[in-house]
C-alpha cells in the first residue's frame, strides 16, 4: 500500500496540502479530483517521493517513502508528471529505455519491456523520431510508455489523457486497467467526472489542500459534493450494472 497520511505541503508560504490522507491500494485506479489548484499535483508528487512535507508521511508497504534508496523508490514508483517535457533531444525508443534504468534486468527482460510499453501506448511507429518533432499527443504517450517500461509497482500519472485523440484515451484507460489488473496500484489525476466515475475504483476529491470526500464514485460524486466543490450542478443516474453515468447540467446558482 502506497499512503499518504496527515499531509502538510507548504509551497511559496502557503498551503497546497493541509491535512491530507489518502491510500494507493494495488490492483485498483484511484483518481484524483478536485478544482485548478486543489492540490492533486502536489498530493501526486508527494506520493511519488518528490516533495519534503511540513508535516506527515507517505509511506510504501509502511517504510517512509523519502527514505527508500532512490533506485528501489525509482523501482516500485512510476511517475508521469503534469507537463510533458522532455530535456534530452533522443530518439523515442532510448527515451522508453530510461523507463528501465533503475532496474538491473538482463538486457532480454529491458528488450521486453520496453516493446510491450510501446506497443500498448501505440508508440512503435515512432521508435525512431526524435522526441522534439513529436506533437503534443505523440510526446505524452511516449512519456507514459517510459513509465510503463519501468513496470512499476505503483504508476501514478497526473492527467494521462489530456492531449490524447478519443481512440488513445480508451486505449490508455484499457491500459491503465490492465495494469490494476495485473495488480499495480494506479492513481491518476482526472479533469473529467464522468468518465473517473466510470473507469476508477476509488476517487479522492480535493478542495483547497484538503480532502472534501474518498470513496467509490458513488460516495464521492454527489450532488452536494460537487456542488460544493466546483460549484456545478451533476445530475447522476445509476446504471444497472453498478456504474454512475454522470451528466454536468451547468454551474450552481450561487446565492
Ligand atoms: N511552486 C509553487 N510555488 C507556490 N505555489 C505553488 C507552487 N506550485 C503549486 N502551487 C500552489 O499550490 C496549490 C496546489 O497546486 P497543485 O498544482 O497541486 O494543484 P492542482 O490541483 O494540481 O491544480 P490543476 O488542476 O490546476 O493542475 C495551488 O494553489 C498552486 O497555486
Amino acid at each position: 500500500m502506497l499512503a499518504a497520511r496527515d499531509l502538510v505541503l507548504k509551497l511559496g508560504g502557503a498551503p497546497a496540502l493541509a491535512g491530507v490522507s489518502a491510500a494507493i491500494a494495488p490492483g485498483q485506479i484511484t483518481a484524483i479530483i478536485g478544482p485548478n489548484g486543489a492540490g492533486k499535483s502536489s498530493l501526486l508528487a508527494c506520493l511519488a517521493g518528490l516533495q519534503r512535507v511540513a508535516a506527515g508521511q507517505v509511506t510504501l508497504d509502511d517504510a517512509p517513502v523519502l527514505k527508500l534508496d532512490p533506485r528501489q523508490r525509482a523501482r516500485r514508483i512510476g511517475f508521469l508528471p503534469q507537463v510533458a517535457e522532455v530535456n534530452w533531444d533522443i530518439d523515442v525508443e532510448t527515451l522508453v529505455a530510461l523507463g528501465r534504468l533503475p532496474h538491473r534486468s538482463a538486457p532480454a527482460a529491458d528488450a521486453a519491456a520496453i516493446t510491450a510499453a510501446m506497443a500498448a501506448t501505440d508508440c512503435a511507429g515512432l521508435a525512431g523520431r526524435v522526441v522534439s518533432s513529436l506533437s503534443g499527443g505523440e510526446r505524452a504517450r511516449v512519456l507514459l510508455a517510459r513509465v510503463l517500461a519501468g513496470q512499476p509497482d505503483y504508476l501514478l500519472a497526473d492527467e494521462p489523457l489530456a492531449n490524447l485523440d478519443p481512440g488513445h484515451q480508451l486505449d490508455t484507460i484499457a491500459c491503465l486497467r490492465a495494469a490494476a489488473d495485473a495488480g499495480t496500484g494506479v492513481a491518476i489525476v482526472l479533469h473529467d467526472l464522468a468518465l473517473a466515475a466510470q473507469i476508477a475504483d476509488q476517487l479522492v476529491l480535493l478542495h483547497n489542500g484538503q480532502v472534501a470526500a474518498n470513496g467509490t464514485a458513488a460516495q464521492v460524486l454527489t450532488g452536494p459534493n460537487v456542488a460544493k466543490v466546483y460549484g456545478i450542478d451533476i445530475q447522476v443516474e445509476h446504471q444497472p450494472d453498478g456504474r454512475l453515468h454522470l451528466m454536468v447540467k451547468g454551474r450552481s446558482q450561487r446565492g
